[in-house]
C-alpha cells in the first residue's frame, strides 16, 4: 500500500509539469481553426497583388498607359513598404495584433475598391491611388499575419503554421493566374476579375473577423494579460536587437531577390531563351508558386520535428546559388523542359526558406517586440523588391544585344552568393549566442519566466 501510494506520488509529480491549463486555447486542437482564419487573412491582398501582371495588355489597352506607366502598379505598392512594414509592426506591438489586423484588412478592401473603380471609370492617377493604398494595408497585414501567428503557436509547430500561411498565399497567386484570364475570354472585360479580388479581400477581411473574436475569447479566457511596462516596446529597443536579426533581415532582402525578382521577369526569360510563348511561359513560371504552396508546410513539420532551422536556412540560400548556376550554364535551346526542372528546385528552395526563415525570427527577438521584428524584416524584403527589379531591368537593358541573360543571371548569382554569406555569418553569431536557430528555443524573457515558475512549483510539490 505505502509503496502504491509512492508510486502515485511519483506518477503526479513527473506529470505535473507538463499539465496545461485546459483554458489556454493555443494549447488545444482550437489552434488549427485559428491557423485556418489566419491563412485566410492575406488570400485576397494575395490574390489582388498579381492581378494587374496577368491582366498587363488589357489594363494598358483599357487605360492608354505605356509598360513605363503600368508598372506604376508595382512601385507605388513596394517603395512606401520598405519602411511601412517597420511602423505597422510597430502598431501592431504597441496597440495589440488584433486592431492591426481591423486596420490593415480595410485599408487592403478599401484599395482594392478604388483600384476596381478606377479601371471601371478608366482613370489612370485614381488607379495608382488605389494600388498605393492597397499596399499600405497588404504588407503591414501581412506582418500581422505573422506576428499574431507567433502568440498561437510556439517553437514546435511554428515553421508548419508559417509554412501553411505561404501556401495559401500562394495557392492564392495561382488561382488568381488561372481565373484572371478566364473571367477576362468569359466577359470581354477586366473589370470583372477586379471586382472578384475585392470579393476575396473582403472575405478575408471577414474570415479576419472570427480571428479577432478567436484572439480576444483567448485572452478572456487566460485572465487579464500580466505585460509590465518593461515588456513593452519602446522605439530605442530596436538598438538591442542582437546581430543574429539584422542578419536574418539582410538575407531575407538577398534571397527573395532570387525568388520573386527572377519570377517576375521569368516569363519574357522563358519565351526568349527557351522558345515559349507567352501561355507557355506563363505555365512555367507557375511552377515555382505550385510547388511552394505544396511543400511549404511540410518543409514546415520536418524545421518544426528537427530543429536545426540554421541548416535549412542555409541549405535553402545555397538552393538559390545552385539554381541560377544552373541557369547561366542552361544553352538557349527550343521548348526545353531544363529550365522548367529547374523552377521545380527553385520552388523546393523557397519552400524551405519561407517556413523557416519567417519562423526564425521568434527565435531572435523577445515576443514583445515580435510584430517590429517582422515588421523590420518585411521592409528589408519591400527593399529587395524595389531595388531588385530595376537593377535587373537596367542590367538587361543595357546588355541583352550582345550577351542575353547572361549578365542578368550573373546579377543574381552574385546576390545568391550574398545570401550564402549572410547565412554563414547568422550560423556563426548562432553557434556563439545560444543556439536558438538549432534547437527552435522561443526568444522571449516572459515565458521563460514563467517556465521557470512551472519547474519551481513542481519542485514545490514535490518536495511536499
Ligand atoms: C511569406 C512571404 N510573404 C511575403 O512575401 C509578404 N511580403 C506578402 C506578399 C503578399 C503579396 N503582396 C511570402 O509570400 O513568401
Amino acid at each position: 500500500m505505502a509503496n502504491e501510494d509512492s508510486e502515485s506520488q511519483q506518477l503526479t509529480i513527473e506529470i505535473q509539469p507538463k499539465l496545461v491549463p485546459i483554458h489556454d486555447l493555443t494549447q488545444t486542437k482550437w489552434r488549427y481553426l485559428f491557423l485556418f482564419f489566419d491563412c485566410t487573412l492575406c488570400l485576397g491582398n494575395y490574390f489582388a497583388y498579381d492581378t494587374p501582371s496577368v491582366l498587363q495588355p488589357e489594363i494598358m489597352d483599357r487605360l492608354h498607359i505605356n509598360s513605363f506607366e503600368f508598372n506604376w502598379f508595382y512601385s507605388v505598392y513596394s517603395f512606401p513598404n520598405m519602411i511601412l512594414p517597420f511602423f505597422g509592426g510597430f502598431l501592431s506591438d504597441t496597440f495589440g495584433s488584433r486592431l492591426a489586423v481591423f486596420i490593415f484588412s480595410l485599408l487592403v478592401c478599401f484599395g482594392q475598391a478604388i483600384f476596381a473603380l478606377a479601371i471601371t471609370i478608366e482613370s489612370f492617377p485614381i488607379a495608382v491611388l488605389g494600388r498605393f493604398i492597397f499596399g499600405l494595408g497588404g504588407e503591414n497585414l501581412c506582418v500581422v499575419q505573422g506576428t499574431i501567428l507567433a502568440e498561437w503557436f510556439t517553437g514546435k509547430e511554428l515553421s508548419m503554421a508559417y509554412g501553411m500561411t505561404i501556401s495559401i498565399g500562394r495557392l492564392g497567386s495561382v488561382i488568381n493566374n488561372i481565373l484572371e484570364p478566364q473571367f477576362y475570354s468569359s466577359t470581354g472585360s477586366v473589370v470583372f476579375g477586379l471586382w472578384f479580388g475585392l470579393f476575396l479581400c473582403i472575405l478575408s477581411l471577414i474570415l479576419g473577423l472570427f480571428l479577432i473574436f478567436m484572439d480576444i475569447h483567448k485572452d478572456t479566457l487566460l485572465g487579464p494579460s500580466k505585460k509590465k511596462s518593461s515588456e513593452k516596446i519602446k522605439i530605442s529597443d530596436i538598438k538591442s536587437f542582437n546581430f543574429g536579426f539584422w542578419m536574418l533581415s539582410g538575407n531575407c532582402l538577398v534571397v527573395y531577390i532570387c525568388v520573386l525578382t527572377f519570377n517576375s521577369i521569368a516569363s519574357l526569360y522563358f519565351q526568349t531563351r527557351f522558345n515559349f510563348s507567352s501561355i507557355e511561359a506563363g505555365y512555367f513560371i507557375s511552377i515555382t508558386y505550385i510547388v511552394a504552396a505544396l511543400f511549404s508546410p511540410i518543409f514546415g513539420i520536418l524545421a518544426d520535428r528537427l530543429g536545426r532551422h540554421i541548416y535549412w536556412i542555409f541549405s535553402s540560400a545555397l538552393m538559390m546559388l545552385i539554381v541560377h548556376v544552373i541557369f547561366i550554364l542552361l544553352p538557349d535551346c527550343d521548348k526545353c523542359i531544363w529550365g522548367g526542372l529547374n523552377l521545380i528546385i527553385l520552388g523546393m528552395g523557397y519552400s524551405i526558406y519561407g517556413s523557416t526563415m519567417w519562423g526564425s525570427i521568434p527565435f531572435l527577438v523577445d515576443s514583445y517586440a515580435a510584430g517590429t521584428g517582422f515588421g523590420i524584416v518585411t521592409a528589408a524584403q519591400n527593399t529587395g523588391m524595389t531595388i531588385g527589379p530595376i537593377i535587373v531591368g537596367a542590367i538587361h537593358y543595357k546588355t541583352e544585344h550582345q550577351y542575353g541573360y547572361t549578365y542578368v543571371s550573373l546579377f543574381f548569382i552574385i546576390v545568391a552568393v550574398i545570401g550564402v554569406t549572410t547565412a554563414s555569418m547568422l550560423w556563426v553569431w548562432d553557434r556563439k549566442n545560444g543556439q536558438h536557430l538549432f534547437t527552435a528555443k522561443i526568444y522571449d524573457s516572459s515565458r521563460l519566466e514563467s517556465a521557470n515558475e512551472q519547474e519551481d512549483l513542481s519542485k514545490t510539490l514535490a518536495i511536499n
